[in-house]
């Protein structure tokens, strides 16, 4: 073998680094890249099929693919997946991976640690035991009941991972898919049959303060407007205990979420309610999902987004349920 067939050619070394680039493109740059040869059209297309197939890319116990791109031809919705809520980042995260083996998982320092309780105030509960219930083993945790409130162990107490009173730390434990339809855009569903009451998934995204959440608001606006982007900035309220104090929670799921950021909304309330989880331990409350009733396989996950009397966006509200406004409601941020 003479030395000019030794050295690698430039086409080898382009499909040696495109396994590690392209996951960093966006969709309209990845197509861009496909059409340009053979070896990235492959490389291109492996990204699609890896981005379609599991939306929140290994993150959680079981695969969420994207169906029904038949729509429209878009196989993905495109954002950076996080299991759990995290502070915004300030970089450029559409830089960031997006279908590759590498998880593109946010910076584990940016992930909110929660403070530990002094030793008094830890939960000194034997949750993990199934066979008797919770209330009688006494769980100080689970026996807070605070109306619009579930309160878990977390790692302010004794007990581990195995405790029944952490349900929504759990991750997504039911099947889900994404589904594309042609007026509401992506939307989730159920893949199998969920009982009421089970938990289906957190609400996670940036963490944003309400002066940032009032200027992405206004950008999404406008994007909406020209028909460009749907948008996931969820703003929570919770009524603290005084009574005359209100905790606003904004997290903004479009850029940097989970599943949660595909629930459309239904006038009538839909299947899910939104409840406000605090751990032992934790800083912030985290927003979480439960069916409200019994859902069936392949039946879409909806809430409602609040009261459409005030919008004035004059969005279509395409939800079908027979007390439909016609609106959607537009968040006040
Ligand atoms: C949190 S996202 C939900 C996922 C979104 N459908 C998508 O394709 O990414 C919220 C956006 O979905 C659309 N949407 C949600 N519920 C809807 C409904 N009932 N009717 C029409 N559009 C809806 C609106 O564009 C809204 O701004």
């Amino acid at each position: 073998m003479n030395n000019i067939e030794k050295k690698p050619t430039w086409i080898h070394r382009l499909s040696n680094a495109a396994p590690y680039i392209l996951p960093y493109l966006p969709p309209a740059e990845l197509s861009a890249v496909a059409l340009t040869c053979k070896t990235l059209h492959l490389v291109a297309r492996s990204v699609t099929v890896a981005r379609s197939s599991d939306a929140s890319r290994n993150s959680e116990k079981l695969p969420i693919p994207f169906i029904n791109s038949a729509v429209d031809g878009h196989p993905y919705a495109y954002f950076i997946y996080t299991p759990t809520q995290i502070i915004s980042f300030t970089d450029d995260a559409s830089r960031r991976p997006w279908g590759s083996f590498s998880d593109g998982r946010p910076d584990p320092g940016l992930v909110l640690s929660p403070t530990v309780n002094s030793v008094e105030d830890r939960c000194l509960c034997e949750c993990e035991r199934s066979d008797v219930d919770l209330d009688l083993l006494g769980c100080p945790c689970s026996r807070r009941k605070v109306p619009g409130l579930i309160w878990e162990c977390g790692s302010g107490c004794m007990c581990g991972p195995g405790c029944r009173n952490r349900v929504s730390q759990s991750g997504v434990s039911v099947r889900l898919k994404i589904v594309r339809s042609v007026r509401k855009g992506w939307g989730l569903h159920a893949d199998q049959f969920i009982k009421g009451g089970e938990f289906i998934c957190e609400y996670a995204g940036e963490l944003l303060t309400t002066k940032e959440a009032r200027k992405r608001q206004l950008e999404y606006d406008k994007l909406a407007s020209s028909g460009k982007r749907t948008s996931a900035l969820l703003v929570v309220r919770e009524h603290l205990p005084s009574g005359n104090a209100c905790m606003r929670i904004n997290i903004d799921a479009t850029r940097i979420g989970n599943v949660a950021r595909f629930i459309n909304h239904s006038c009538d309330g839909g299947n899910l309610s939104t409840v406000l989880v605090r751990s032992s331990g934790a800083l912030l409350p985290r927003v979480c999902f439960f069916a409200s009733r019994d859902i069936l396989k392949d039946e879409e996950l909806t809430f409602s987004y609040g009261d459409s009397g005030s919008n004035t966006t004059g969005s279509k509200c395409f939800c079908g349920s027979s007390c439909c406004s016609g609106i959607m409601p537009s968040e006040h941020t």
